[in-house]
């Protein structure tokens, strides 16, 4: 099989450049004609992929352009080798998207009564491929819309009816781990399955429009029984259960095809950071840090370090110019085996953060290349295509035919015009005309951003460069984000001052030998994160020292100071946080008059009571009814309102008169995060989901409104007060009949039903499944007429035969009867998340109103498990912190 000739495998670019002698497959049977195959005339000109350039100079954009998303019903295809995991991955889009499977090989036994190999044998292998490519035809017809199908034909006639469909639909290379494979082919022979897969990733890849990398993990269960049949363990987070494994390819692929698929179209997967709506680059002083693939291949990184003070990660792919040995294997200048490298780091990457990926192939150490140089850049820069990076730089350097060729088919991702000089290349000064006409270059080119860097000589350099921002804003439209400073350790004052994505080193490597440069231009960052923000603030540039608060009853023991102070200590800021305990709010008017008053968290009993205090409200806070956050405004509109980027980055770091306050509630981001986290794929949102919330105070709105956020429809109260129950079901059945409640996502159809529980001998309503979400809202201390603080739930409401999770933010407790009664039933499948999993949670939220930059989320949360008194020697929180990494981002 591996001698074939296989359409569509990418080649060497020498033998792209002219003609794509693809063949369509072509019939010789003696079919009816209305079941003969229709022949499909692939046009090399429109190879989606790129991987062949068009052989022509014209700037014309293609008729119809990839550039287009896709219509947020577009069906998608996965393809991929036997064992890669698209069956699983399709049952998870399938459930999310509630799309229908359609796996070709079982149609194909439907419609044959055989299976591929019976079939094969009784009637020989072109009958076979006859038949595959007539139902394959009829399936690709008849199934444009609302469905997911799964194949793993690659025979060369079968290509192009899948090109063609690629053209407006996605169709994904799901790729995965040779050892992954063998396990699943069962195969001894471990360089028979390299080289199966060499085979099989080219042949996917050329009809491919993206490629997902299914990365294996310690415990992965990625090839177990379906989804709805599989047994869940709820060892809880405390020691992460197989199925823990499972959610996180869940939540890489649904992430994966949210950035693929047009906004909105992946229901409950919406953010509801508050930066993660902002553009990276229309904030200031963003930072990208710098990860070359050969230490991400390598394993020399931690999460940790690479999300703490970034905002994005720039995957530097170091070695496209390094000589391979493997190029006589008909893999071009990039190998099928790298290619899959490629996509192993990036997919390892973007499972474990939530900030965006920047995909970056260097230039050459010349500044000219030659013909080879210049196919391996291409081939590795289409590669990046596929993966769907959120940026993708592409060198102004290049010639027009491939510059537009990549920048049309960028689809989702944003391309940044790089252009860097090494210092053996005599860089033009910051004064030369060369750097405008890059820019100008980038505009025609149509580039959502343009990096522009070279080595500083002396420090006059750094000041040169405003000679090129001044022209830059003279430039005319469109004005596109600039990113300009000078590289090496003499132009770190011109990085530190650059305000958009400045590429930086992870803490970790300060003082680490630089990267070895591979034959490519690149150079390692010279400035940290943390560095470049110290570096702002002495040179009196930004950030003002403000002050934060935790206000409440009862602060002195909450964590939230050591979370917040830790973070703002890592990224190099100077606010500081405190705790404020107070029994009457009136007192903290003091605390949000002063000039300095950066944000607090608000606690209880205040929630409710505290929206007095605020000017404007957030949509979620208005319709939770409750605040847990408050920012400070400093600007306002000439009409006294409160602009909309007041609470962007951008004004956030600097002390002033406050003018008003804005109110936010992050409970619920962390409640939907916590729910999130727990909830077995068995118990996947469906429409019977059940919901069950105990308290009707301002918590158990904010579970309420998580649970809307998650398409939960059958939401049940249980309060020992029902006047207060129903006060609340009434808050939300008004807001759902007047259609005034921001969901994150469309919730098609389904009405939301509630019911009120009285007491804990009540049965569970019957038309109704049993409960698999609870979280309970009950207080550590007795509160009027809500439930004790010794409440666990009845037998006769934990019937779900697939556990569930439950949600205990009794604060400052960690061993409340619930949580124990939980634990104890782990092997049912009940997973427990408790105030150590939410503080943080809700706490990232915070973090970025109050500070404008990203929550370096590991880091805190270790922090929490860290400060939190080891109350109960049976529950020690090591076990938790040693399993932080393998988290949920
Ligand atoms: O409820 C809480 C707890 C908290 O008030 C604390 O004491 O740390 C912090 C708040 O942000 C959060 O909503």
């Amino acid at each position: 099989m591996a001698s074939t000739v296989v359409a569509g495998v990418k080649r060497r670019y020498a033998s792209l450049v002219t003609t794509d002698e693809r063949q369509p497959y072509h019939i010789s049977s003696d079919l009816e004609p209305s079941k003969r195959p229709r022949q499909y005339e692939s046009s090399p000109q429109e190879s989606r992929r790129g991987v062949s350039l068009p052989n022509t100079t014209s700037n014309t954009p293609p008729k119809s352009s990839p550039n287009a998303l896709f219509e947020p019903d577009a069906s998608i295809v996965l393809v991929g080798i036997r064992g890669s995991g698209k069956s699983t991955l399709a049952i998870i889009a399938s459930t999310a998207m509630k799309r229908r499977v359609i796996d070709l090989d079982q149609t194909f036994k439907d419609v044959t009564g055989l299976s591929a190999v019976a079939y094969k044998r009784e009637h020989g292998p072109l009958e076979h491929r006859r038949r595959q490519y007539a139902l394959l035809e009829t399936v690709l017809a008849n199934h444009q819309r609302d469905c997911i199908i799964v194949s793993s034909w690659m025979e060369p006639g079968l290509h192009a009816l899948l090109e063609k469909f690629a053209a407006s639909h996605p169709v994904i290379h799901i790729a995965r781990d040779p050892e992954a494979i063998q396990q699943y082919l069962r195969v001894a022979d471990e360089s028979k399955i390299r080289e199966l897969m060499k085979y099989t990733a080219s042949a996917f890849r050329a009809v491919a429009n993206f490629e997902f990398f299914n990365v294996s993990e310690r415990c992965s269960r990625l090839d177990d029984p379906p989804l709805s049949t599989t047994t869940v363990r709820g060892d809880g987070p405390a020691s992460p259960a197989p199925y823990l494994t499972l959610k996180r390819a869940e939540r890489h692929f649904l992430k994966f095809l949210s950035l693929i698929m047009p906004k909105r179209s992946i229901p409950f997967i919406e953010t509801a950071f508050p930066l993660a709506s902002v553009p990276t680059e229309t904030r200031q002083f963003t930072y990208a840090i710098s990860m070359p693939l050969s230490r991400i291949l390598a394993d020399e990184w931690e999460t940790e370090d690479i999300e703490t003070g970034a905002d994005a990660i720039e995957i530097v792919i170091d070695d496209a110019f390094t000589p391979k040995a493997d190029l006589s294997s008909g893999g071009g200048y990039l190998s099928p085996e790298r290619a899959s490298q490629i996509s192993k780091a990036v997919g390892a990457v973007r499972r474990n953060v939530v900030i965006p990926i920047i995909y970056h192939v260097p230039w050459p150490t010349s500044s000219s290349i030659d013909d080879t140089q210049r196919a391996a850049y291409l081939e590795h820069v289409q590669h990046g295509l596929l993966l769907g990076p959120e940026y993708l730089t592409i060198d102004l350097r290049l010639d027009d035919r491939a510059l537009y060729h990549i920048t049309e088919w960028r689809r989702a991702s944003k391309v940044i015009g790089v252009v860097h000089f090494e210092s053996s290349s005599r860089p033009p000064s910051w004064v030369d005309p060369t750097w405008m006409s890059y820019y100008h270059r980038a505009q025609s080119f149509s580039c959502d951003l343009v990096k522009l860097t070279r080595p500083a000589f002396s420090i006059e350099d750094n000041f040169e460069i405003n000679t090129l921002r001044c022209s830059v804003s003279g430039a005319g439209q469109p004005q596109i984000p600039l990113v300009a400073y000078n590289t090496g350790a003499k132009g770190r004052h011109s990085a530190c001052l650059n305000k958009i994505l400045t590429s930086v080193l992870p803490e970790s490597l300060i003082g680490s030998n630089p990267q070895e440069n591979n034959g490519s231009s690149y150079t390692t960052p010279s400035i940290t994160p943390r560095q470049a923000t110290v570096a702002l603030r002495s040179s009196f540039a930004t950030d003002d020292a403000l002050r934060l608060y935790v206000v409440g009853a009862n602060c002195q023991h909450s964590l939230s100071p050591a979370m917040h102070n830790t973070a703002i200590q890592a990224l190099g800021t100077s606010h500081v946080y405190s705790p404020y305990s107070t029994s009457s709010l009136s007192d903290i008017r003091d605390l949000i008059h002063d000039p300095s008053f950066g944000g607090a968290s608000v606690g209880l009993p205040f929630k409710v009571e505290v929206i007095s205090l605020t000017h404007s409200l957030s949509t979620h806070a208005k319709a939770i009814g409750a605040v847990n956050t408050l920012i400070p405004v400093r600007h306002l509109n000439p009409d006294g309102s409160i602009p909309d980027d007041a609470l962007l980055s951008n004004v956030r770091n600097s002390a002033g008169p406050v003018l008003a306050l804005f109110g936010e509630n992050t409970d619920w981001i962390g409640i939907r995060a916590c729910i999130r986290r727990g909830l077995s794929p068995a118990n996947a949102v469906r429409s019977n989901t059940a919901g069950l919330v105990i308290g009707a105070g301002g918590m158990a709105r904010a579970a309420v409104y998580s649970m809307l956020q998650l398409g939960v429809q059958n939401i049940v109260v249980y309060n020992r007060s029902p006047e207060n129950a129903q006060k609340l079901v009434s808050h939300f059945q008004r807001l759902l009949s007047r259609n005034d409640i921001p969901l994150l996502s469309k919730v098609d159809g389904g009405k939301t039903y509630f019911h009120i529980l009285r007491a804990r001998a009540d049965p569970w309503p019957e038309h109704l499944r049993q409960p698999t979400i609870v979280v309970s809202c009950i207080p550590a201390q007795q509160n009027g007429n809500q439930p004790g603080p010794n409440f666990t739930l009845p037998e006769a409401w934990m019937g779900s035969p697939t556990g569930g999770v439950v949600v205990d933010f009794s604060y400052k407790v960690l061993n409340t009867p619930l949580i124990l009664q939980t634990r104890a039933e782990a092997h049912r499948g009940w997973v427990v998340m408790d105030s150590l999993d939410l503080l943080p949670e809700q706490g990232f939220a915070q973090f970025e109103l109050f500070t404008g930059r990203r929550a370096p989320r590991r880091l805190m949360r270790a922090e929490v498990l860290k400060s939190s008194p080891d109350e109960e020697s049976s529950y020690p929180v090591q076990p938790r912190l040693d399993s932080i990494t393998e988290q949920e981002p």
